[in-house]
């Protein structure tokens, strides 16, 4: 059942107020990784919550505690926990979203401030931290709020919503405060809920509209060398002690191969291999090596092959190396032995892997190769966070209801993708509802998510605005 002319008329006479109200939540510093911008999350989930309010959404915010970060104690953002409705003639849907976002910094390379959301009339682009990761589409069901609102129209179905502030980083305390919740049973605000939709992940080129049955877990450490005890002169020390940074480069390098091999035993031999009528769902999607090079902004593409492209991401684990905490990286020649160094680097996961079965391998190889060395210094291994995988069943009237809505806005079949990051909870909603979970991507894949310049093409926010509005209207007429 297609979404009332009205209704896409609202959503495309406000797309200014729509895109206003997008550079009012990209402004509001959320990154949740960084200590010192804490309270922005938490102003952040004030401010979404308000919106809520305004809209007519019954919240509450459920404190998750604190957590031990960056040497401090630190207060979880809330989880934004919401209902809208309740016709036991309709169907009920949980919406997920994430308010907080990635540290963004001018000097990183961004051509304008992260945090006021920019328009580029000439490219139609909303250029801003967030605007695709995850604050467009969170603001995209807004939109759909406030048009039934304004217009008075009914909405198609009840709306459950479940937002949270730390899903960049762990999303700590969010399984325990949805279990919690579905524990309640009838007394509890996810009762009676029929299907998971979450908007926060991207097409997988910049034509064609994905719908997403997959997401790669995730396995995130910190190598921890320390033997100094303090920061040393180079020219005083050098060849002199065991340097941590020294031992720390070597043993990252051990990690995976530049053509993307991890080179921890037993990590990759983990996943079985795909058979032919796999194959054939690659070699179908809509994508090509220049699609995945101009996302990355080069030619860098670690095959020519768009299957072998396709499986690495969706079907196959991949070890990334992110950074080294305590290094020397600032402009100069500072001639310093740090004394003291965390080199960080994570693994996505794909099934049957998990963080628990794969952390023994990761011990394992590190503390032999470290063996190896005979350094004197002292290494560490810390297991940050982690996620499961989860692959979903694209047969189930939720995928369909998703593919009708689509079709009735952009005209196109959608891709279904399997998305090779992460969303934790994704997996959680799955197994303690035992509903089916839908990925219904706004943004494209060259919107930079997690990286300089971020943005949400206009049309993807407007257009995508009326799929997520679509998709509500056509869940409620599913049998
Ligand atoms: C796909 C989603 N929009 C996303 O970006 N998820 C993050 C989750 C995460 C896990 N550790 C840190 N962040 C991701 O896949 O990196
Ligand atoms: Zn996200
Ligand atoms: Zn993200």
């Amino acid at each position: 059942m297609p979404a009332p002319t009205s209704f896409n008329n609202y959503i495309d006479t406000h797309a200014d107020a729509f895109i206003k109200r997008l550079g009012d939540a990209v402004a509001i510093q959320s990154i949740s990784s960084d200590a010192l911008r804490r309270q922005d999350v938490i102003v952040m989930g004030n401010w979404l919550n308000g919106q809520l309010n305004e809209l007519g959404v019954e919240t509450k915010l459920v404190d998750l505690g604190t957590h031990e970060m960056q040497g401090q104690t630190l207060q979880l953002p809330p989880a934004i926990i919401g209902r809208l409705g309740s016709d036991p003639a309709k169907k009920t849907v949980l919406i997920y979203g994430h308010y907080d976002v990635q540290p963004a910094l001018k000097t990183d390379g961004w051509k304008t401030d992260p945090f006021t959301l920019v328009v580029d009339e000439d490219s139609g682009r909303l250029i801003g931290r967030g605007s695709t990761d995850d604050k467009g589409p969170i603001l995209g069901w807004l939109n759909v709020l406030e048009a039934h609102k304004n217009l008075g129209i009914a909405m198609p179905v009840n709306v459950r919503f479940c937002f949270e502030g730390m899903e960049e980083n762990g999303s700590e305390g969010l399984d325990e405060c949805i279990q919690e919740e579905v524990k309640k049973g009838k007394d509890g605000w996810f009762d009676g809920v029929d299907c998971v939709c979450i908007s926060d992940n991207y097409w997988l080129n910049t034509r064609t509209p994905a719908l997403t049955y997959g997401l790669r877990g995730i396995a995130y450490f910190s190598i921890n060398i320390t033997g100094p005890g303090q920061d040393l002169h180079s020219g005083l020390f050098g060849r002199t002690v065991h340097e941590p940074m020294t031992d720390l480069i070597k043993l990252m390098s051990k990690l995976v191969d530049h053509n993307g091999d991890i080179l921890i035993p037993g990590i990759d031999d983990m996943v079985p291999p795909h058979d032919e009528e796999e194959l054939k769902l690659y070699q179908k999607m809509d994508y090509t090596i220049d699609d995945i090079e101009e996302a990355a902004g080069g030619k860098v593409a670690l095959s020519s092959e768009k299957t072998t492209v396709l499986m690495g991401r969706m079907r196959q684990p991949s070890l990334s190396l992110h950074g080294i905490e305590g290094a020397f990286s600032a402009v100069g020649a500072k001639t310093v032995i740090p004394a003291k160094v965390g080199g960080k680097f994570s693994i996505r996961l794909v099934p049957p892997q998990t963080p628990e079965k794969i952390i023994p391998f990761v011990n394992a190889y590190l503390e032999a190769e470290f063996a190896k060395f005979n350094s004197k210094n002292k290494m560490e291994i810390e297991y940050l966070h982690g996620g499961k995988p989860w692959v979903a069943d694209v047969k189930h009237w939720n995928f369909e209801a998703a593919k009708k809505a689509i079709e009735a806005v952009y005209k196109k079949t959608p891709d279904y993708t399997r998305e090779g990051g992460s969303i934790p909870v994704t997996l959680t909603f799955a197994e303690s509802l035992g509903v089916n979970v839908l990925l219904l991507p706004m943004g494209r894949a060259d919107d930079g998510a997690h990286s300089t310049n971020e943005k949400l093409d206009r049309s993807n926010f407007i257009e995508g605005t009326k799929v997520l509005g679509t998709y509500l209207y056509e869940v409620g007429a599913a049998a």
